[in-house]
């Protein structure tokens, strides 16, 4: 008992840890990281689910906090060794200004590394997004490409343009002296699209094709591969490299990362399929039903009439010109950079994966009724 006490001893931050991968980052951390003796979750909301994990033999500590205020995160990190910082405005559908998106994800990073800094936090895990390379806006396509893979990665769009800029960031701030003369090691993790248990995008999708008849209609050509990842891997990935970045701080410190796993690569809809069909939704089509020019005609509707609206309510539907381009352009990767430098294995097989996500859709959907 003794002995176990005296091994746990860190501290980890999880900003944005009430969040879709947040919370699976936090529920593995307690499962995963038998040095944990503190694990403080940082979120501008807090979720009623962390009473749960209050009665184990980690403490946990909920900050109700904003990263866009530096002296609040400074507050949160003192005594931290590592952070996992996976908070950030997700917005790719117009919902919040280009300039909050930047004030939160690149201010916010900013203000991350300033606390590290400040209170010798030596550890910086950096969740950002293959938005970071691409799809770009010419539409380039990525096959199955590698964290070495050339791409013009050129962006307009607020939010891969705040990824990118947050990365870029963190990778500089590697080695940087922290409070108490230590060098900081940060990394970045890169993940395609995340899905799983929590995914709000696909409950959105899934009650669109409720709307429509139990039907969704085939907008995208099979052949356009789309990269996914399960929230569960991903939340294993940073786990593992929060673990190793002390031990392997030369190999790791300054690295981007994919997230990947066993998913298959398929079009953004076909894929979704997997977990809505079992949900008994059905694709109409093997081919688009529309042609590419009018979807992306109303998209450039749907971004006017967002426009308009904007002085009375807030319209912000799926489909606009950034969304169909990023759903109508092949990317995926194809990488094993993760497992040579910290052994990352994936810990959920596709069919684990699958099942998981499945029976979240299918239990959310029977309270729904
Ligand atoms: N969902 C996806 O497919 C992908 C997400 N990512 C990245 O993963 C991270 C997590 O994304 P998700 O879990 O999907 O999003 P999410 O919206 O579910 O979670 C983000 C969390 O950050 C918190 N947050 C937002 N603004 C904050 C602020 N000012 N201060 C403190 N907390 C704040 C939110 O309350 C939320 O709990 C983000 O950094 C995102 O860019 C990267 C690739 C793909
Ligand atoms: C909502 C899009 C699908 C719309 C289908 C249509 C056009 C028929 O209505 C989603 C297609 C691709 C998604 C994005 C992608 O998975 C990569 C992402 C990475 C992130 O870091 C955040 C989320 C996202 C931008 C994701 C968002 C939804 C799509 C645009």
């Amino acid at each position: 008992m003794a002995d176990f006490a005296q091994a746990q001893k860190l501290v980890y931050l999880v900003t944005g840890g009430c969040g879709f991968l947040g919370e699976h980052v936090v529920r593995m951390l307690l499962q995963r990281e038998p040095r944990l003796r503190e694990l403080r979750i940082f979120d501008l909301h807090l979720g009623s689910w962390l009473e749960e994990l209050k009665t184990g033999t980690v403490q946990v500590t909920a900050i109700q906090g904003d990263v866009t205020q530096a002296d609040e995160v400074a507050a949160a990190m003192a005594g931290a060794h590592v952070v996992i910082h996976t908070a950030g405005l997700v917005d790719v559908f117009g919902r919040a200004s280009p300039e909050t998106i930047h004030e939160v994800n690149v201010q916010g990073t900013q203000n991350v590394i300033e606390a590290c800094v400040q209170t010798g936090t030596q550890f910086l895990v950096y969740t950002s997004s293959m938005e970071v390379v691409g799809p770009n806006i010419k539409g380039h396509p990525f096959y199955r490409g590698n964290e070495d893979t050339p791409y013009e990665a050129v962006h307009r769009h607020p939010y891969p343009c705040s990824k990118a800029l947050a990365e870029q960031l963190v990778l500089e701030a590697n080695g940087r002296e922290v409070h108490g003369g230590l060098p900081l090691v940060t990394c970045a993790l890169r993940p395609t699209g995340i899905y799983g248990e929590g995914h709000q995008i696909m409950r959105d999708i899934y009650h669109q094709g409720l709307r429509l008849g139990g039907r969704l209609f085939r907008a995208i050509p099979a052949s356009v591969e789309h990269g996914r990842v399960y929230v569960g891997n991903v939340a294993w990935m940073h786990v593992l490299v929060a673990r190793e970045l002390e031990q392997r701080a030369a190999l790791m410190g300054g690295q981007v990362y994919f997230c990947y796993d066993k998913s298959p690569y398929k079009s953004y809809e076909d894929f979704n399929m997997e977990f809505l069909g079992p949900c008994g939704l059905r694709l109409v089509g093997t081919r688009p039903l529309l042609p590419y020019w009018l979807l992306m005609l109303l998209a450039v509707l749907n971004a006017l009439l967002q426009w308009l609206l904007r002085p009375l309510l807030l319209y912000a539907p799926l489909l606009n010109p950034y969304t169909l381009a990023m759903a109508n352009t092949t990317f995926t990767v194809s990488t094993n950079k993760a497992q040579r430098h910290f052994g990352y294995e994936p810990l959920f097989s596709w069919e684990e994966s699958r099942t998981r996500t499945i029976l979240w859709m299918q239990a959310k959907d029977s309270v729904a009724q």
